[in-house]
């Protein structure tokens, strides 16, 4: 059995919303075993975290690992015009070896930022879960389908041989999900099909839903309806859905959601960048929604640092919603944590007893913690990645004083630069 002991630590208890202060935590092989003020015990790793915070490993809601290659390459564009000018053309050109690399050097980008699970949609998925194994980190890994432009029938053929081969593989790190890309890339037959697929599945689906107002005329215009009625009328609700995006959403469609098994995930940054607009988070929190929060990938972000992604969600809704009390930093905190480990189905994002060990470890010394008034709030609103010292995920040390121990940093680096050249001239 392989016991970490965690000596004297100050860690987020995010149920109670507070600082546990002097407590020493036991890891037994991927799980927090005991928590107590006091363990003495012969443990093959002993971590003396005087000095540092404990927090639960991020969970990274929706991304696009794959993407960093397009990182830099296409910006101040609306989302209508970077996809289909700039990012499916070049798309069309990444081999799957392009997208391990690149999905790498996302990876290594959210350990980073103390993410410990990534929820990811992209294709060459089965390259992307062994670059999840190889790294030590999670991934629920969701197979983006369209069929509008063919091609629909292969996808499901790949997706079910990804599910075969992939699911519940690296001591269950990896998860394989069905994704139709969005109601505008899938026919109405497609979506019912990827539907019944994901229900003999785990029962989980993921989608983009309501990203821009164009998204929602054009469904009015099509389908008579909006997009989160349309797949509710379809029958996607009675799964469980994790929705990216959720930016143009009626009150009725909120309504909806909050009386279903539906998260949104927050992406402010992509959201700002590609002007779909600012979603409704105040009125989703609320009605008791559950939202996730998420970087999207590196070419809408441009990175995939989560703690920048916190700082900025909380404060761009506090002005748009002319409201300074909206969306406080406990709120963000829940969506990276304890919300990231329910729409995952992960047994993390908490530090308690029995969850699985995911743990991210900050260094109190830094600038961003001093004075030390609030640590929730320093979290939020005065810290960056660059604080995050460790990061322990399924029982193991992936990253030590800023150092990947699972994956080689300065290689990836090399590969994604001479990738991207060679993908450029192609
Ligand atoms: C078929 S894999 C996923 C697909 O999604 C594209 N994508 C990246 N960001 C967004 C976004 O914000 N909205 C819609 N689609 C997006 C990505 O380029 C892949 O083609
Ligand atoms: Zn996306």
């Amino acid at each position: 059995m392989n016991m970490i002991l965690l000596k004297n630590v100050s860690y987020l208890n995010i149920e109670k919303e507070k600082i546990e202060d002097n407590y020493d935590i036991l890891i037994e092989n991927n799980k927090i075993s005991k928590i107590s003020s006091k363990i003495d015990i012969k443990a093959d790793k002993i971590i003396d975290c005087s000095g540092k915070l404990a927090v639960p490993a991020y969970t990274n809601g929706h991304t696009h690992l794959g993407m960093t290659m397009m990182r830099n390459l296409a910006d101040d564009l609306d989302l209508n015009t970077w996809l289909n000018e700039k990012i499916w053309p070049v798309e069309d050109k990444l081999t799957s070896e392009d997208i391990y690399w690149a999905s790498m050097l996302s990876i290594v980008e959210n350990i980073k930022s103390g993410v410990g699970t990534v929820y990811d949609m992209y294709y060459s998925m089965d390259r992307v879960s062994d670059g999840i194994i190889e790294s030590g980190i999670r991934g629920v890994l969701t197979r983006g389908m369209m069929d509008i432009s063919g091609g629909g029938d292969e996808r499901i053929d790949e997706l079910l041989e990804l599910y075969k081969n992939y699911h519940n593989s690296g001591n269950g790190r990896v998860k394989i999900v069905p994704a139709p890309h969005s109601i505008y890339t899938c026919s109405k037959e497609y979506l019912i099909k990827l539907m019944d697929i994901a229900a003999s599945f785990d029962g989980v689906i993921n989608t983009h839903l309501s990203e821009t107002k164009k998204e929602v005329e054009d469904c009015l215009k099509e389908h008579s309806t909006t997009p989160a009625k349309y797949l509710n009328d379809l029958g996607m609700f009675d799964l469980k859905v994790v929705a990216a995006h959720c930016v143009h959403l009626t009150d009725e469609e909120i309504d909806l959601i909050s009386e279903k098994d539906v998260y949104p995930i927050y992406n402010p940054s992509s959201n700002l960048k590609l002007a779909s607009g600012f979603a409704p988070i105040d009125e989703m929190l609320k009605k008791g929604i559950k939202l996730g929060i998420g970087t999207d990938g590196s070419s809408s972000n441009n990175n995939q640092d989560l703690i920048e992604e916190m700082h900025i969600g909380s404060i761009v809704n506090k002005a748009v919603t002319l409201d300074a009390t909206s969306v406080p930093a406990i709120e963000i905190l829940k969506m990276a944590t304890l919300n990231g480990g329910k729409l995952t189905g992960f047994n993390n994002g908490i530090i308690v007893e029995n969850a699985l060990a995911d743990i991210a470890l900050y260094d109190l010394n830094a600038l961003g913690f001093t004075p030390k008034n609030n640590m929730i709030s320093a979290l939020c609103y005065s810290t960056n990645s660059n604080y995050v010292t460790d990061l322990i995920v399924d029982g193991k040390v992936i990253m030590e004083n800023r150092e990947i121990l699972t994956v080689d940093e300065e290689k990836i680096k090399y590969e994604v630069n001479r990738l991207t050249e060679k993908l450029l001239k192609r």
